[in-house]
């Protein structure tokens, strides 16, 4: 599966611009804020419905624009696809496929995958846990399409259960039995999201582990564990054990809603121990474990969007992680940088043919590269 061609109308920056891709490596390059990440946006949205910068989709659209539209063609399976989303102000999003409006976006997620490599990733590492359960959840939900479903009842269950004990707090009785099957529902919907990520984990881990050390050519100790109070809790048990609590705190306090994954590099904690280039080195491998799990899922190639990549990593690593990315296990890589003789250089060293894309202010030109 690849891209053949990416047209946009008043998308952010871009008034319009049409661009003919090539299956393997295409660069963008240019200054800061002429449009590279938004190139890269554009075909996120293409994959996934949404931007992985913004959730907002009226930002995207161009200022002083009423709409925006992002269509591309696919080469899948020797077919052609297109794919096109588009938006109006004040109205609804549109997306299609070959013409044919979905009437539910969750339809669409999966089938044209992509992974992106971006610096605001580092959120992962920094941020609270919400954002690494987000992970989590994002790669399932590209290969499972029950997964999302099963989260949204999940997520209802819990609201309920938390609403229950807030009029617990305000009555000051309560009805056990009542509360006992809100109990049954959480743990129902709950189960099934913790064996799934349990599964996803079982796989993933060592994928991970072998993509860092081929980075770090094994010079660095990293781990990644996930944890849940499953784990070595019954659920039942654990919503029992903890009812004074939550009904004192007025929210459920234990469940997958509190799952997380513990990162560390030599047995401390990355997030206060790590340096930049090892924080950025374990993304990199978690996100080409994304890559890889996606691929063995679905049994072809996502699209590889590789945002500012270079910045904090040594030559050494740049080096080795380009030789991964352009053999044959990868597909369709887009890369931006700043410098077009910085990334030509790079590709010419390891011999791969890369097409270059010049980006300057909100205009693309396709440029021949003579090696
Ligand atoms: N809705 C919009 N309308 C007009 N311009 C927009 C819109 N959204 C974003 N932009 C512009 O897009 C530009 C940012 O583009 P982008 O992030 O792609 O830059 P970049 O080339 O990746 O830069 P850098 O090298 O700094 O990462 C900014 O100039 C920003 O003002």
């Amino acid at each position: 599966m690849w891209l053949e061609k990416l047209t946009l109308l008043n998308f952010k920056n871009y008034e319009e611009a049409e661009l003919a891709l090539s299956p393997t490596v295409n660069a963008f390059t240019g200054d800061n804020g002429a449009g590279k990440t938004n190139l890269l946006d554009a075909i996120h949205y293409l994959s996934l419905c949404k931007s992985y910068f913004n959730p907002i989709d009226t930002q995207q659209i161009r200022s002083n624009a009423d709409f925006f539209m992002v269509q591309g063609s696919f080469d899948k399976d020797s077919a052609r696809e297109v794919v096109s989303c588009s938006l109006k102000r004040n109205q609804k999003k549109q997306f299609r496929r070959n013409k044919k409006e979905y009437q539910r976006l969750a339809d669409h997620i999966g089938l044209f995958p992509s992974v992106m490599i971006s610096p605001n990733d580092v959120n992962i590492i920094t941020e609270g846990s919400e954002e690494r359960r987000r992970f989590i959840d994002n790669v399932i939900s590209q290969t499972d399409a029950q997964y999302l479903d099963e989260l949204i009842v999940y997520n209802k269950n819990l609201l309920n259960r938390n609403a229950m004990l807030k009029s617990i707090a305000e009555r000051g009785s309560y009805d056990p039995e009542l509360l006992a099957i809100l109990d049954d529902q959480l743990v129902a919907s709950g189960q099934k999201i913790f064996e799934k990520r349990k599964d996803f984990m079982a796989v993933f881990i060592p994928v991970f582990q072998k993509h860092y050390q081929y980075l770090t050519e094994d010079a660095e100790q990293a781990e990644l564990k996930y944890e849940s109070p499953l784990f070595d809790n019954d659920f039942h048990e654990l919503l029992r054990s903890s009812v004074e609590r939550d009904r004192f705190l007025q929210r459920t306090t234990l469940g997958i809603h509190k799952d997380d994954l513990n990162f560390s590099v030599h047995g401390m904690p990355m997030k206060k121990f790590g340096s930049q280039g090892q924080q950025k080195s374990f993304l990199i491998a978690l996100k080409l474990a994304q890559y890889s799990f996606l691929q063995l899922k679905k049994g072809y190639k996502p699209l590889l969007l590789l945002d500012d990549i270079f910045d904090k990593l040594d030559d050494k690593r740049i080096r080795k992680l380009m030789t991964m990315v352009s053999h044959d296990d990868f597909g369709q890589i887009f890369i931006t940088d700043t410098s077009r003789t910085r990334i030509e250089g790079i590709f010419a060293a390891i011999g791969v043919e890369l097409t270059t894309f010049v980006v300057s202010k909100g205009a693309v030109s396709h440029e021949k590269n003579e090696r």
